[in-house]
């Protein structure tokens, strides 16, 4: 890699996101990522190497402005990964259904078409989708979600089509990563039953996939499986 290489990558203040960035940063990439509120322990334990914008998906104008940003700052993606996402139960319907169209749909849409002034044309560059498993064979118990996770793997599939050759567009659609604090014991014991491979493998898995589809030059308007076999059971 010539001069530094820029990622982009939404929702990455935490968890899966931001253990994709510290990988990529210590692969050589300039990192940024975006969060709603930056954290506490940043003001001790600032995150190394990694450029923190505030975006928060939740409006229009929240992701006009870091587009706007992107644009004025003049910077040259190589990489973009659609991470930011809201899981959230039918309980609130409406407004369960509201907020994730507009962080898993309205955002990577308009991100997307963005994209033309934001990619450096001097590379092949990327857009990565994080969706789910659960996009495809829908979810009793999050019925909006799983929707518009859905209609991010139909974005996905569009935009690649669009942007050929220029920019690859690809989507990772994870069944179980990583838990989360409060998931009680019997819980995990169910989730983990879900899959033929029964285990909870850890973000390094879809920092794997993100590299795969980073180095490969033929892959573009796929889904990569990334579920331990929970489609067999
Ligand atoms: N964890 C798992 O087992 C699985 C995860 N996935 C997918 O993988 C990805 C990463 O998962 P995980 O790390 O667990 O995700 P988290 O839920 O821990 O984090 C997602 C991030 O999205 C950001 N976000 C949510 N809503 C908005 C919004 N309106 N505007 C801007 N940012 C927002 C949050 O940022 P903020 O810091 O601002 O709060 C949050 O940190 C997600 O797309 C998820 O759907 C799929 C299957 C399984
Ligand atoms: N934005 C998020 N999406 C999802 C999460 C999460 O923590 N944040 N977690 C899951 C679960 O792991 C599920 O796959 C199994 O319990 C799904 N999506």
């Amino acid at each position: 890699m010539n001069e530094q290489q820029t990622i982009l990558i939404t929702g990455a203040a935490q968890r899966v996101g931001l253990y994709c960035a510290q990988r990529l940063v210590a692969d050589g990439f300039r990192v940024i990522i975006t969060c709603r509120q930056s954290r506490a322990q940043w003001q001790d334990e600032p995150l190394e190497n990694i450029e923190v914008l505030l975006a928060d998906f939740s409006t229009e104008d929240g992701i006009q402005q870091l587009i706007d940003t992107l644009a004025r700052r003049q910077i040259r993606l190589r990489a973009l990964i659609h991470n930011a996402s809201e899981w959230m139960n039918d309980d609130n319907a409406a407004d369960a259904f509201q907020q994730m169209f507009m962080v898993h749909m309205q955002a990577p849409y308009l991100l997307n078409l963005a994209c033309a002034e934001l990619f450096d044309p001097d590379v092949t560059g990327d857009i990565i989708h994080i969706s789910d498993h659960v996009a495809q064979r829908g979810s009793a118990k999050h019925i909006a979600y799983s929707a518009t996770k859905a209609g991010l793997e139909g974005l996905s599939r569009s935009f690649a089509a669009r942007l050929a050759p220029r920019i690859k567009v690809n989507t990772i659609a994870p069944a179980l990563i990583m838990f989360n604090e409060g998931d009680s014991p019997d819980y995990r014991s169910k989730a983990l039953a879900k899959s033929a491979l029964g285990i909870e493998p850890g973000p390094d898995v879809v920092y794997q996939s993100i590299r795969y589809l980073l180095d490969n030059p033929y892959v573009t308007g796929t889904c990569l499986d990334l579920n331990g076999g929970r489609n067999l059971k």
